[in-house]
C-alpha cells in the first residue's frame, strides 16, 4: 500500500511538474505572439492576398516530399513563412493542428533548409521568439564583416587606416565602443598579408573577440592570466592595454596551437608575455594569485556557425553535455587563480563564441554557487542583450542579468557571451541565500575554504533532471512524429 501511495505522490508529482511545463510553454507562445505581430503583418497580408489558406502537409504528402528526395526549396520556404505567421498569431488563426505539430513542422524544414542536425536546431530555435530564430539562422548563412585591431604598441589607428587607404583598402572605425577597431569594406590586397599586416600594426580579429578584453580592462603592471589563449588575438589585446608592461601568461592546453600563438606575439612586439601549455584545471596549482584572468573557454561555436558551418551537424547532445562539464570545472579554477587581494584587479572574465544557455548562464550560475566568495559585476559593455535569469525551468542567480549576449542577426557580430566576475577576500564570503538568492555576508574559515577549493568537482547530478527531461520530451517528438509518417487508415485503426 505504502509503495502505491509513493508511486501515485510521485505520478501527481510529475503530472504537476508537466502542467506548470505547459503554463511556461503557453506563456513563451503568448510572449512570441507579442513580439511577432509587428515583424510579420506585411508577409501576412501578402499571404492572405493570394487566397490560398494554409494546411500543414498530410503524411502522404510527406512520403512523396521524401521519396523525391526532399522537398522543394520553395514549398519549404512558403512553409517556413506560413508556419511562423501561424505560430506568431497562434490564437486568432483557425488552422488545424496543435501549436507543437507547426513547431515541428518548423523545425524540420529550418533543419533541412539550413542544413543543421534537428537536435542542435531546436536547441537553437528555443532561444528566441519563433520569428527571431529564423531572423538568427538567416544571419548565419552571411559572413560577418571583416574587422581588424589596430596594435597600439606598434602604431596608432589613424596612421594605420591611412597607410591601408593609401594600398586600396576601404576601411571605416568599427563603432563608438571601439578606438581601435576599424572594418573594411574592400580591398586590393590580401588584408593578411599586407606589410603593415607583417609588421604587426593590426590583427585580423572578430568584432566580438574585442568584447571580453574591453570587459577584463587590464592596467599596467598587472598579472594576468589568459587561460585559453591560441591563437592570441585576445592575449595581444591585453599585452596592449598594460603597454606592455606588467606580466601576461598565455596558456593553451593544445601545445600545437601555441605556435600561432607564439608567432602573433612576436609579430605584434608583445614583450610582456609568458606562453605555457597546461590543462587549465591544473591552475592554480601551477600558478595563482593573479590581478585578472581570462577564461575564453573552449566551446561549442554556435556563434560562429557563419564562419565555420560543421558545426550545424556535427554537435550532439553528449558534446554540450561534455563542453559544460569542462567549462565549469575551468571557471573554478579561473576564479580560484585571482588574488582577492589584488589592489587594481581581482576579476575574472568568462566569455564564449557559443549562444547556448548550458555553456554560458548555466556555467555562470554554477560558479556563483560553487564559489560563495565570487559576484557578478557591470561588463562595462556599452550594449548586447542581458544574460537570462530564467531559462526553459531553470532560474538562475538574477545578478545573471549583468551578463551580456551578442548575436550576429541583431549585432552583425558573431555570437559571444561576456561575464564578469569580483573576487572577494575569502575571509568574508559572499552567499548566496538559497530561498530568496539575497548575499549575506557569512564567515567562513580560510582554511575550510581552501580545502574546499582544492579539488575541483562537477555535481552531475545537477544536471541529470535536465538530460532525463530533455530526452523525455524527445522521445514524445519522435513519438508524435512517428504516429504522423503513418498511413492514415493505420492511425485511425490503432486509435479505434
Ligand atoms: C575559444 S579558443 C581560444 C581563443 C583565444 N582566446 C583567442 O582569442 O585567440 C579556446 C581554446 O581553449 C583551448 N583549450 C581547450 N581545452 C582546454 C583546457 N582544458 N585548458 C586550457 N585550454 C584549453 C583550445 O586549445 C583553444 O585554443
Amino acid at each position: 500500500m505504502a509503495n502505491i501511495a509513493a508511486r501515485s505522490k510521485a505520478l501527481d508529482e510529475k503530472a504537476q511538474a508537466e502542467a506548470a511545463l505547459d503554463v511556461e510553454e503557453m506563456q513563451q507562445a503568448a510572449y512570441n505572439e507579442e513580439d511577432d505581430e509587428e515583424d510579420f503583418d506585411m508577409d501576412i497580408e501578402d499571404e492572405e492576398a493570394d487566397g490560398e489558406p494554409f494546411c500543414l502537409p498530410t503524411a502522404e504528402e510527406k512520403e512523396a516530399e521524401s521519396s523525391a528526395g526532399g522537398p522543394d526549396v520553395h514549398v519549404v520556404q512558403r512553409r517556413m513563412r506560413e508556419c511562423v505567421r501561424v505560430l506568431g498569431k497562434f490564437k486568432k488563426t483557425s488552422g488545424k493542428g496543435s501549436r507543437s505539430e507547426y513547431i515541428n513542422q518548423l523545425l524540420s524544414d529550418i533543419s533541412s533548409y539550413y542544413g543543421y542536425n534537428e537536435f542542435l536546431a531546436e536547441k537553437l530555435f528555443q532561444l528566441f521568439p519563433v520569428a527571431e530564430a529564423i531572423e538568427f539562422f538567416e544571419a548565419n548563412e552571411v559572413a560577418r564583416p571583416v574587422t581588424i585591431r589596430t596594435n597600439t604598441l606598434r602604431t596608432r589607428r589613424r596612421d594605420l587606416a591611412q597607410a591601408l587607404v593609401n594600398r586600396g583598402v576601404n576601411l571605416e572605425p568599427i563603432g563608438k565602443w571601439t578606438n581601435v577597431g576599424l572594418q573594411v569594406f574592400e580591398s586590393n590586397v590580401p588584408i593578411g598579408a599586407t606589410p603593415e599586416y607583417l609588421a604587426g600594426h593590426y590583427m585580423l580579429q572578430a568584432a566580438s573577440s574585442f568584447l571580453p578584453v574591453i570587459a577584463l580592462s587590464p592596467q599596467p603592471n598587472e598579472r594576468v592570466l589568459d587561460m585559453a589563449s591560441a591563437p592570441g588575438g585576445k592575449t595581444t589585446h591585453i599585452a596592449a592595454l598594460l603597454q606592455n608592461t606588467g606580466v601576461v601568461f598565455a596558456n593553451d592546453a593544445n601545445k600545437a596551437r601555441t605556435k600561432s600563438l607564439s608567432a602573433n606575439i612576436h609579430r605584434l612586439g608583445c614583450k610582456n608575455v609568458v606562453v605555457c601549455s597546461y590543462d587549465g584545471r591544473e591552475f592554480p596549482k601551477v600558478m595563482g594569485g593573479f590581478d585578472r584572468v581570462l577564461l575564453d573557454a573552449p566551446c561549442s561555436g554556435t556563434g560562429v556557425i557563419s564562419k565555420d558551418s560543421s558545426v550545424k551537424v556535427n554537435k550532439s547532445e553528449r558534446d554540450f553535455t561534455l563542453l559544460a562539464h569542462l567549462q565549469k570545472q575551468l571557471i573554478l579554477c579561473a576564479i580560484d587563480s585571482v588574488s582577492p587581494d589584488s589592489k587594481s584587479g581581482g576579476y575574472v572574465v568568462y566569455s564564449t563564441c557559443s549562444v547556448t544557455v548550458d555553456e554560458n548562464e548555466s556555467v555562470v550560475d554554477y560558479a556563483l554557487r560553487k564559489r560563495p566568495n565570487v559576484k557578478l559585476v557591470d561588463t562595462g559593455l556599452e550594449f548586447g542583450r542581458e544574460g537570462y535569469t530564467k531559462y526553459r525551468g531553470k532560474v538562475f542567480n538574477p545578478s545573471l542579468a549583468l551578463t551580456r549576449r551578442f548575436y550576429p542577426h541583431v549585432h552583425n557580430m558573431d555570437g559571444f557571451y561576456v561575464a564578469k566576475f569580483k573576487v572577494e577576500k575569502r575571509g568574508k564570503v559572499l552567499k548566496a541565500s538559497e530561498s530568496t538568492n539575497e548575499s549575506i555576508f557569512v564567515g567562513i574559515e580560510e582554511e575550510e575554504l581552501q580545502g574546499a577549493q582544492e579539488k575541483v568537482t562537477f555535481d552531475d547530478a545537477e544536471d541529470r533532471p535536465y538530460l532525463e527531461e530533455s530526452q523525455r520530451r524527445q522521445e514524445k517528438r519522435l513519438q508524435i512524429r512517428r504516429m504522423k509518417a503513418k498511413p492514415k487508415a493505420l492511425t485511425v485503426e490503432a486509435t479505434a
